[in-house]
């Protein structure tokens, strides 16, 4: 193929259902069928990833990025983002990589802060130069993000060979960023670390500007290493000779490694304090959770150290910040990442009734971020409570003036009590065992428990990569996964309740499985073939008990966050 704008063209299109699934088709075939334990996989073939830039052309411009590098298990994202948004009310022209994605995969390349996903099908005309894309300073809309995932694509089938196949998933993902990025000439790159640090494929930027380093925990360890000292050891490879870097509180175990690397490199590793609520002018983190101020506070180094360091701003980081530019108030306050700590009420069933089914959204999977979440959806609950008796004092207390619609609102809330139902899934690869008790014991210890929790297998590969298509029910489903899940569970009520050593079939309804309810059901816990058919026992119950308030936290896989969102929002 030849010419840039034979580049652009779909080998599959002719068959297509859309250009963009095309483009998801030809992603997909990426995704290789090696499991995240491979070990083999580690680190190999590092270097191809320079061949890669040299076929796209982005050795040289990859080293006049701009780049602020963040890696962490936890709270990598939402460093990014806040740091994204405090660059952009700067005025500076961002570019910000994230991963995962919740629902489309061009979720993951923001460009001035501008989610992707929501545009409406277009049918895209393929046949336009890249070249010209450069100079339109615009959000990257569909046709743009065709237009550049097959100047990358074809580029990379047209020279790969037997040597250098093509790269895989992710790391194809990561060259679309740069390239993206280097056309749009953003004036600043913020790059989330996929996986690890030292071998993932953010990591081929030679000379970022300032690297961040979030909250050290437990996850990936099949692939990091099983103590927080060699997890640290991975992360800590996003570190560059004399290259500033900040970390958010760490353990000791960690914190030992991360200085150790630092020293190694010259690097000036500080740690970076978290956010001081007061110096927010009494308003909000636009990312709800207590953890939120160390990912901030991570995130006011990082742009700190950038702006001096691009010669934007005068001075030294100072630990104590007596207050904040306005550009990082305004930053800090109004960033957005979906899946983090979000509440939406369900709109199928609110149309009259506001609240009857809410969601509370939390991606978290590791065992720390469970915890956190368990505090946040908690707190929320409480908050809720709250309001919902305030309101009941309201309505009691006739004095005050009144809005006819709003109190009558108010008043029948006020009467319904509040039921809380967990809705889980999480990876094989992921402890249960570890996830489930550290979820349950945070919210019992903050009074709150869940009525039932409802299991459900994740959608499909497919969607992984963002297809828009609707996610089916397979007869066949394997729910060997969501049946243990239900049993850690089952076993931890049975625990709290001071049971005896009751075998769970015995109150699971055995023989009935996904009969009436399409669900196998047992005392405190479902489990359903498909996300879909929780949803609607979900709808069910609300419409058949108005007096009831259903609130589902939703976690264990931002996968699985992202599925509900996509039905929910619809
Ligand atoms: N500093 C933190 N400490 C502990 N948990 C956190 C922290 N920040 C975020 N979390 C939890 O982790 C979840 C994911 O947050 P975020 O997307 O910022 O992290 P990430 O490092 O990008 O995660 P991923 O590994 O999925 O890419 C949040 O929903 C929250 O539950
Ligand atoms: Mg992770
Ligand atoms: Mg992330």
């Amino acid at each position: 193929m030849s010419g840039v704008e034979g580049d652009n063209e779909s080998p599959e299109l002719k068959s297509s259902v859309s250009p963009y699934e095309d483009a998801l088709d030809a992603l997909s075939s990426l995704i290789t069928k090696k499991t995240r334990a491979d070990r083999s996989n580690k680190g190999d073939g590092f270097d191809v990833l320079f061949d890669y830039l040299k076929m796209l052309e982005l050795d040289v411009a990859i080293s006049q990025m701009k780049v602020i590098h963040v890696a962490g298990t936890k709270g990598k994202g939402s460093t990014c983002t806040f740091t994204e948004s405090i660059l952009r009310n700067y005025g500076f022209h961002t570019g910000l990589f994230t991963s995962p994605h919740l629902i489309d995969v061009r979720e993951r390349f923001r460009l001035d802060g501008s989610e992707l996903q929501t545009e409406p099908y277009k049918t895209a005309s393929l046949v336009f130069s890249v070249s010209t894309l450069g100079s339109n300073r615009v959000d990257i809309c569909e046709e743009k993000f065709l237009a550049y995932f097959w100047w990358c694509y074809n580029r990379l089938k047209e020279k790969t060979n037997e040597d250098i196949p093509m790269p895989t998933y992710f790391r194809f993902l990561a060259l679309l960023a740069f390239k993206i990025f280097s056309a749009e000439q953003v004036d600043v790159a913020i790059l989330e670390v996929g996986l690890g640090g030292k071998f993932d494929a953010t990591n081929v930027v030679q000379a970022p500007i300032v690297c961040g380093i979030s909250s050290l925990g437990y996850d990936h360890m099949e692939i990091l290493g099983y103590t927080l000292g060699e997890i640290a050891g991975e992360k800590a490879g996003i570190f560059k000779h004399g290259v500033p870097a900040f970390t958010a509180p760490q353990l000791d175990e960690a914190m030992f490694v991360l200085e150790k690397k630092a020293s190694q490199l010259d690097v000036p590793l500080q740690v970076a304090t978290p956010l001081d609520i007061n110096l927010l002018n009494g308003l909000q983190l636009g990312l709800d959770g207590e953890h939120q101020f160390l990912n901030a506070g991570l995130a006011i180094a990082l742009c700190h150290t950038w702006l001096k360091r691009t010669g934007h701003l005068e001075g030294t980081y100072l630990d104590q910040i007596s207050s904040l530019p306005d550009q990082f108030i305004k930053g800090l306050t109004t960033a957005s990442l979906q899946g983090r700590a979000q509440i939406i009420p369900d709109r199928y069933i609110n149309m009259e009734n506001l609240g009857d089914l809410v969601f509370y959204l939390d991606g978290a999977h590791s065992p720390e971020s469970m915890e956190m979440c368990g505090r946040w959806f908690s707190l929320a609950i409480k908050k809720d409570i709250q309001q919902q008796n305030s309101w009941k004092d309201q309505s009691q207390d006739n004095s005050g003036p009144s809005n006819g619609l709003i109190s009558k609102y108010h008043n029948e809330a006020s009467r319904r009590s509040s039921t809380q139902i967990l809705l889980f899934n999480c990876m094989s690869v992921r402890d249960p065992q570890l996830l489930l008790p550290r979820l349950m014991n945070t919210c019992a210890n903050h009074g709150i428990h869940f009525q039932k929790a409802l299991f459900v297998p994740n959608i499909s590969v497919y969607n992984k990569v963002g297809s828009h298509a609707l996610p089916t029910t397979d007869p066949q489903v394997d729910l060997s996964w969501q049946l243990t899940l239900q049993r850690v569970w089952e076993d931890l009520i049975h625990g709290h309740k001071g049971g005896d050593d009751k075998n769970n079939d015995s109150i699971c309804e055995e023989g009935k499985e996904y009969t009436e309810k399409n669900a196998r059901s047992c005392e405190s816990s479902l489990v359903f073939p498909s996300l879909p058919l929780a949803i609607k026992w979900l709808r069910d119950n609300v419409q058949q008990n108005r007096s009831v308030r259903v609130q589902v936290l939703v976690t264990g896989s931002l996968h699985l966050v992202g599925d509900v969102l996509r039905l929910v929002k619809m």
